[in-house]
């Protein structure tokens, strides 16, 4: 956690702002007092603010950001701007009732208990105010489930371009409906091309040639006329509940602010269950909201080289990073982890192949060893076909990657795959990449796991794929690192912990072996046994069987960090099968055929639902 100056302006427009403290407007003393002893916060995305049955003498308020709520690893809440967090424990007394974690890099707001406790007795309408928030609270767990999941709002702005915000909106507001939910559009945004009569063919223009009926259009509410100076007071209090209903009505509420501060564009951020604010150039300085980089990647791309992406691109036509987006904003994305397993892992690629032909799509990738190799792929949005070409030609060439050494610390050096590694996925971070992207290792000083979301990929990648005995540790800010299948072959709840709504795992690991491994020579085989015996001698199959029994039995307490779990039919291929890249590819393929119903099922997707024309490619 880093602190950063507290800047006094910006806590007391925050504070009237928000419903807890708004009424300290009218009790200039207090709102001194507690701007005096407030304290602004950064946290890391991933960062716990607390963990369950930590005491606590403070409270925080979240003022950019989102913080998930986390009963174990089921997060239970959300808290986003102005949400107050870590008073149930204050004010009963007793240990935090669950975990706070930041989802992204967030600011919190700290308030100090005592301060907070002397404010509510001084002015009774903050003691209101929360005695109303905590009610709202208790209401949400006893209602039925139905009510549980209203319809979410959404503030979108583009400081930089008040245009391109209506047009995001639109896109935003398009692919929410590919997705079978129901959409509205509120706009302040005077800017906002959605609301010009002159722009009326702009829709059919946005939608591309082949779409366009306008029955699919989603529905599009124009507030701005009613931003009459000396109005929007009126309009503010009436905002509030025009939001409540229609909340009810659609999935996704998508409001486009208008820039100029306006006490109605106020009241949609108060409401906002999340607000989304891009930009091009600077990252928008006390922001409100998510940031999100537009960025162009039609740069043509040399042949052989990786597309970088470095945030959203988002047009006009939906495209793959609005579809993202707009599942996060629904909460049903999809997350995908790819589980170790040497040539075994070849099969995600025959997976990703079935999901890209059926136009399923995640949004974010976890993966052990070769899996996070494979992983690291898809996580750059290569098309599926791209994958087996690189893994066909560099990745899983035994050749290329399995160097002798004298056997000290490992069979294999491990300079060739690093270098390889280097080579294809040079000058890429991880927090670049198109889609977040997560990868495992195991410190052997700690005995901790190590779980890399940042920094250089290809340096993550060769830590992840270091198997102990098969290629040498790395030592990294004095840790040993090996690979993460160590410690968690299928690192599924690292996705859920990122608030992903569903994760699919790929294991890849025999889950069964009736047939018990053979670990020597076998002398039937003559002269060719013997070479095998000398390229792939018995160390390396005790080494490869262990470590496969082991997994197979590590899954056995992993299972529920998934809802829906893959398991290609690789039992009989080992660590080191490069050679049969076609069987095992097949293996993933039929799997994934196989799974498809039920794959859909857990993501609530309908039955063959994109087979209908609407394939998409990656985006
Ligand atoms: N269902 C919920 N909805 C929103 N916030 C919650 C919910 N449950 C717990 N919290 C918050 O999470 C915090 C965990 O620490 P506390 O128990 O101190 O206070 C809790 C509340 O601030």
């Amino acid at each position: 956690m880093t602190e950063f100056n507290q800047d006094t302006h910006i806590l007391r427009n925050f504070f009237l702002h928000i419903p807890l403290f708004r009424s300290l407007g009218g009790a200039p003393t207090e709102m001194e007092e507690l701007i005096r002893s407030s304290e602004m916060r950064m946290i890391r995305r991933g960062e716990f603010l607390f963990r369950r049955g930590d005491a606590s003498d403070r409270i925080y308020i979240v003022h950019s950001g989102e913080i998930g709520i986390y009963q174990g690893e089921k997060l239970i809440a959300l808290q986003r701007r102005g949400s107050i967090c870590g008073e149930v424990s204050l004010l009963s007394g007793s240990g935090h009732s669950s975990s706070a974690r930041a989802m992204f890099d967030c600011s919190v707001i700290v308030i100090p208990g005592e301060s907070f406790v002397r404010l509510i007795e001084s002015v009774p309408s903050v003691g209101r105010e929360l005695i109303r928030i905590l009610s709202e609270r208790f209401r949400g767990t006893l209602d039925a489930p139905a009510d549980l999941h209203p319809g979410r709002i959404c503030s979108v702005s583009y400081p930089e371009q008040e245009e391109r915000s209506g047009r995001m909106v639109f896109s935003l507001a398009l692919a929410v409906r590919e997705e079978g939910q129901r959409v509205v559009i509120l706009t302040l945004n005077e800017s906002s091309p959605l609301i010009f009569e002159k722009d009326r063919n702009l829709i059919e223009q946005l939608q591309g040639p082949e779409s366009g009926r306008s029955s699919d259009l989603p529905v599009i509410l124009n507030l701005e006329p009613l931003l009459v100076d000396g109005q929007e007071e009126q309009l503010r209090l009436n905002l509030h509940d025009l939001l409540s209903g229609l909340r009810r009505t659609f999935d996704l509420v998508l409001v486009d602010l208008a820039n100029r501060p306006s006490p109605a564009a106020q009241a949609m951020l108060d409401d906002a269950d999340e607000s989304l604010v891009f930009y091009r150039k600077e990252r928008p300085a006390a922001s409100v909201g998510r940031a999100i980089r537009e960025t162009n990647v039609d740069r043509r791309q040399k042949p052989g080289e990786l597309p970088v992406f470095q945030g959203w691109r988002m047009d006009p036509v939906v495209n793959g990073a609005t579809r993202r987006l707009a599942r996060q904003l629904l909460q049903s994305s999809r997350g995908l982890c790819l589980g170790g397993g040497g040539a075994r892992a070849l099969a995600h690629a025959g997976c990703l192949d079935v999901f890209e032909q059926e136009g399923l799509e995640f949004d974010a990738v976890s993966g052990s060893s070769m899996g996070a190799v494979i992983g690291a792929l898809y996580a750059l949005q290569l098309p599926a076909k791209e994958i087996r070409k690189m893994i066909g030609r560099y990745l899983f060439h035994s050749d290329a990657i399995l160097d002798k050494r004298l056997p000290f610390v490992s069979f294999f050096g491990g300079h060739r795959l690093a270098d390889l590694l280097r080579s294809v996925f040079r000058g890429i971070r991880i927090e670049d990449m198109p889609l977040p992207f997560f990868c495992n290792a195991a410190d052997l000083k700690s005995g901790q796991m190590v779980m890399f979301d940042s920094g250089w990929l290809d340096f993550a990648l060769r830590c992840t794929v270091s198997l102990p005995g098969i290629y040498p540790p790395v030592e990294w800010n004095g840790r040993t690192l090996v690979d993460g299948s160590v410690m968690n072959n299928l690192p599924g709840e690292i996705l859920r912990q990122n608030g992903l709504s569903h994760v699919v795992g790929i294991n890849v690991s025999p889950v069964a072996d009736p047939l018990s491994a053979r670990t020597g020579v076998n002398r039937r085989e003559g002269l060719k046994g013997v070479y095998r015996f000398v390229n792939l001698p018995p160390i390396l199959k005790i080494v490869n069987r262990s470590i496969s029994v082991a997994n197979r039995e590590l899954l056995k307490f992993r299972l529920n960090d998934f809802d829906f779990l893959l398991n290609p039919d690789v039992g009989s291929f080992d660590l080191f099968d490069f050679h049969r890249q076609r069987e095992i590819l097949h293996a993933g393929y039929e799997e994934a055929n196989r799974q498809l119903n039920g794959l859909r099922e857990a993501l609530r997707l309908p039955a063959g639902e994109q087979r209908n024309g609407n394939a998409r490619g990656s985006g």
